[in-house]
């Protein structure tokens, strides 16, 4: 479990990124934080890891708090990832895999061994190992970021806007993917985007922020969309729109769900009970 409590950023030149945070991110859970451009998303993301330090209050892992803990040693048992994968380019595939569990002093062999598996992990094909990130697509370097990420076997994956740069086809590929991984390796995840389609797919838990790092909301998916907290979410969420207004239109073969434009969202099937899920 991660938890920030109070927790404020007063960057050097006065600009306060984060104002009072404190939230619960639960283990083993996926935690979005969404929100426009400058609300303070990757600062709050790199205050658990120590690549931002807070200027007040305190970010507790498990109960510990990180400020008494080494920045370099929690980085290297925190996986990171970001936009454009952060792939060093002088390094084919493997190395940029097996570096950080190298540095961790596991012997290089095995490390390389290590990292052909966690290509499996991620979708990719074993013979791109040999490959330099200039030699992929942009969904498969963000694959190998991905594999980067999880490399030491950390307990938290920190993502900061991972998918932001691909096309969305790609995208959507990749949310899926983490989708099943998230399933198969049950790690801390916490997530930053702005898009709130993709915080609602991959989020168990959503954080709607303002500018300063303000919770406008925080809840599951269902929660938010079924009760937004104020018109800054309903407004952000596209529900005062009536955007994600979806319809029930009976066809000879069932029931089928359709949005505003008349377009097929879904099937409606019975709830364990018989009624409408
Ligand atoms: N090193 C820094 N020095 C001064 N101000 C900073 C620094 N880093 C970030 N900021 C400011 O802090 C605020 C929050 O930035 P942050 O990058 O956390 O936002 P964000 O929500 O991740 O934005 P984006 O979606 O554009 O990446 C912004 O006003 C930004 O300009």
């Amino acid at each position: 479990m991660i938890e920030f409590v109070n927790v404020s950023k007063r960057f050097p030149d006065g600009t306060v990124a984060v104002e009072d945070f404190s939230l619960v991110m639960p283990s083993r859970k996926t935690t979005v934080l969404v929100g426009s451009s400058g609300s303070g998303k990757t600062t709050l993301l790199r205050m658990i890891n120590r690549m931002v330090d807070p200027s007040s209050g305190r970010i507790e892992i498990d109960g510990e708090d990180t400020s008494s803990l080494e920045p370099v040693a929690l980085r290297r048992r925190i996986g990171y990832v970001m936009q454009n994968s952060g792939l060093l380019p002088h390094f084919k595939v493997i190395d940029n895999v097996a570096t950080v569990p190298v540095l961790n002093g596991v012997p290089r062999k095995q490390a390389r061994e290590q990292a052909l598996t966690l290509l499996d992990t991620v979708g990719l094909d074993r013979s791109l190992a040999d490959r330099y990130p200039s030699q992929l697509s942009g969904g498969q370097q963000q694959r190998v970021g991905v594999a980067r990420g999880l490399a030491a076997n950390p307990n938290i994956l920190l993502m900061d806007e991972p998918f932001g740069a691909v096309d969305p086809i790609v995208r959507a590929e990749l949310q899926v993917e983490l989708i099943r991984l998230q399933r198969e390796l049950d790690k801390t995840v916490v997530f930053v985007t702005h898009d709130i389609d993709e915080a609602f797919l991959l989020g168990d838990q959503v954080v709607i922020l303002e500018t300063g790092g303000r919770v406008a909301q925080v809840g599951s998916p269902t929660e938010i969309l079924s009760d937004p907290a104020n018109d800054f979410v309903a407004n952000f969420i596209g529900a005062e729109k009536g955007k994600r207004a979806l319809s029930i239109r009976k066809t000879p073969r069932g029931e089928i769900l359709v949005d505003t434009e008349g377009r097929a969202a879904g099937v409606l099937v019975p709830g364990p009970d018989g009624s409408p899920a």
